[in-house]
């Protein structure tokens, strides 16, 4: 198919001209950009465009889907209209950023360095948790630590408190890689920067106070310039200024030094000057600012504790639905770093196990077995930490749970702070949070435990028993209902979901993240799958072969197929077909790229295409519905291969961010058996 270069010139025009174009690239269905302005955008003009099949607003990134196969020549056409530079992916992403208020762009930025440092965090945190039951006092002995009734242990305690301590005390080589990393600089220079702050030749910050009160702090004397010869262990800032600044010197050297120079001149002049500024002006300036920040939110929580935790106990379920609560992992480290604890974590724990309780409680209030079983699965994920599941999946659909899951960790909020509970490290969330918690804090933690059970659970159950009895009275639709009939994973689904045109076209927001949004016509957020082949859809966990059954290739479902016939389950290119045995096929869906691999039977490659008929080739168009081969199933029976058929939407496409798989009988071309939600970030 060719593109009009009018039609593209059309486009330039609708989106505020070429001067408004900061960077364009392309993926497999869409022109990507990053604008100047967005208010720019003439919508009707794109509505009246032929090229452009639909049109939405992300993350700072204009995109118009135009469909695979043309996109490429569409961009070859704006590259030429506009005589700009090609560009990547990242280029635009990185561009679209500073579209982003300050702030925005800031939370994006602490978010994108820190959720990569979580596992390090947590199990530092969990251990040091341990050590914590094995070392401190009044837990299992009254006056007395295990270790010490049980001195056989100390050592084992040691090495426990080792191990998870490395992470709290080399922090700043964390941060330095992931920063690094994030400002698009070497993680290696990242990490070396980091472990220069903590270098055992300095003065530990963790005994830097001790020596300031004893006036025995190191210093360089700098051709007459005091400096402290102090490390930054457990530090945040002085090392994101840091990496900051060595990945810009590290940028521009790299820009200005000759090839065949860089590696003797970009790694050792960046780590130099970096290293130097660092000692000089970044780290005690940032340890100032960290200090008066600390102190500042120290005070405010001194000053008004309840306000404090109602505020950041009610609303950290809503951070976590806006993405923001990862922000707060730099405060946190802060605080414990500063002043050995820090009492925003101990609600974060008692935020995801009331988010649980509130899941949990729609276990007994929702009526289908679907939804009860995940309300009870996705409470158990809340109840150790991570409480996304439960929250998109049950209580933001529902609402009231959400806002009864927030009621009890406000409450418990407001107890913690005005008692001053404070955890000694980030641990794992919900549950297991004690661990993190000092042990003389454990009973007013357990209290907010409690409340953060009860009043969710509670308060869900019974204004749900009430919502159900009045639409029973009223002969509505259980709200229940209609939520199973939203998510469509119904077993046995016996008929088709209605769709417009194979793709459930939605401008609808994606848990409050629009893939809609500014979204024009044709943003599709959720693609539909039909049953390529006639037969009974099950798990990929009962086809025999570990590659399928342990989704190494990616989600999907199995068909044991009742008829030898396997038809396009929605309008696509053929991506691939195998030439030879023809048992498998590739299929790219035109309007998202998403792509679907058939498998048809199991080993079967060894018929060497024995008992297969291809209708297709390699970059045909194909029709929904439309039959692409056909395969004896009694001669690959006969051959001693299995004819349970995998449906797999291949991992690593990054367009896809969930699969659910539709259970039960199947008819070929109208039953959906797969539902792709894709993200906002990749809709087309
Ligand atoms: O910030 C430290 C905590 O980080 C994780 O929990 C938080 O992020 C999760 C993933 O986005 C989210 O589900 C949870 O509600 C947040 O509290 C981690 O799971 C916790 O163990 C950790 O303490």
């Amino acid at each position: 198919m060719s593109v009009r270069r009018e039609d593209v010139e059309k486009i330039v025009e609708a989106i505020g001209g070429k001067d408004n174009i900061e960077v364009a690239t392309h993926c497999v269905t869409r022109l990507r950009f990053s604008l100047v302005d967005e208010s720019k955008v003439d919508k009707q003009a794109l509505d009246d465009n032929e090229l452009a099949k639909g049109y939405f607003s992300t993350q700072g990134q204009f995109q118009v889907i135009i469909g695979p196969g043309i996109v490429d020549k569409a961009y070859e056409e704006l590259i030429a209209i506009t005589g700009g530079q090609r560009a990547t992916k990242e280029d635009v992403k990185s561009a679209a950023i500073k579209h982003k208020s300050p702030v925005q762009q800031v939370i994006k930025t602490l978010s994108d360095i820190f959720i990569p440092l979580l596992p390090a965090l947590v199990t530092a945190g969990l251990l040091l948790g341990i050590n914590n039951l094995l070392t401190g006092n009044d837990i299992f002995f009254a006056g007395q630590s295990l270790i010490q009734v049980y001195p056989q242990w100390a050592d084992f305690a040691a090495i426990v408190n080792t191990i998870a301590s490395t992470a709290f005390t080399f922090l700043p080589a964390l941060v330095g890689w992931s920063a690094a990393t994030r400002f698009g600089g070497s993680p290696l220079l990242g990490v070396i920067l980091g472990l220069i702050l903590v270098n055992p030749g300095l003065l530990s910050a963790y005994d830097y106070a001790n020596a300031v009160n004893e006036g025995t702090v190191p210093t360089w004397n700098l051709f007459g310039l005091q400096i402290n010869a102090v490390g930054y262990q457990g530090q945040v800032l002085p090392m994101l200024a840091a990496a900051y600044v060595l990945v810009m010197i590290e940028k521009w050297l790299n820009r200005k030094v000759p090839d065949s120079l860089k590696l003797l001149v970009v790694a050792p002049v960046a780590l130099l000057v970096t290293g130097f500024l660092a000692f000089v002006v970044i780290g005690p300036v940032t340890f100032a600012l960290g200090n008066w920040l600390t102190a500042g939110v120290v005070w405010l929580f001194a000053t008004v504790p309840w306000l404090g935790g109602l505020l950041y106990g009610g609303l950290y379920a809503p951070l976590v639905i806006t993405g923001m609560h990862h922000t707060f992992l730099a405060v946190d480290l802060q605080l414990i770093n500063s002043t050995g604890g820090t009492f925003l974590w101990p609600m974060l724990a008692l935020s995801n196990i009331a988010q649980g309780a509130a899941a949990l409680a729609m276990m007994f209030v929702i009526r289908t077995q679907k939804m009860k079983s995940l309300s009870g699965t996705t409470s158990l994920t809340a109840f150790l930490g991570v409480t996304e599941p439960a929250v998109f999946g049950v209580n933001v659909r529902y609402k009231y749970p959400l806002f009864m899951g927030m009621l009890g960790s406000a409450t418990a909020g407001v107890l913690l702070t005005m008692n001053n509970v404070r955890a000694f490290a980030v641990g794992v969330g919900g549950l297991p949070g004690f661990l993190a918690i000092n042990v003389e804090k454990w009973t007013i933690f357990f209290i907010g435990m409690g409340i953060c059970l009860v009043v969710p659970f509670v308060g869900t159950l019974l204004y749900g028993k009430v919502v159900t009895r009045k639409q029973s009275d009223s002969g509505e639709a259980a709200e229940e209902d209609l939520a199973e009939r939203d998510v469509k994973t119904v077993e046995n689904a016996k008929s088709p979901i209605p769709n417009t045109g194979n793709a459930v076209v939605s401008h609808a927001s994606r848990s409050g993240s629009s893939a809609g949004g500014t979204a024009g016509r044709d943003a599709v957020n959720v693609l539909d799958v039909l049953a390529p082949i006639r037969g009974n859809v099950v798990l990929l966990d009962n086809v025999p072969d570990p590659a399928f059954a342990e989704k190494q290739m990616g989600e999907g479902i199995a068909i044991e197929p009742s008829e030898g016939k396997l038809f396009a389950p929605f309008d696509a290119t053929v991506a691939h077909v195998i030439d030879k045995s023809k048992h498998a096929v590739i299929l790219e869906h035109s309007m998202t790229g998403v792509q679907i691999l058939v498998h048809v039977g199991i080993d079967t490659v060894g018929l060497k295409g024995e008992g297969f008929k291809v209708h297709v080739a390699t970059g045909d168009q194909v029709k929904e519905g439309q039959l692409l081969l056909e395969f004896d199933m009694e001669k690959i029976k006969a051959g001693g291969y299995p004819t349970i058929s995998p449906v797999i939407i291949p991992a690593g496409q990054d367009i896809v961010e969930r699969v659910e798989e539709v259970l039960g009988s199947a008819e070929a071309g109208k039953t959906p058996v797969l539902r792709v939600h894709l993200s906002s970030e990749g809709v087309t």
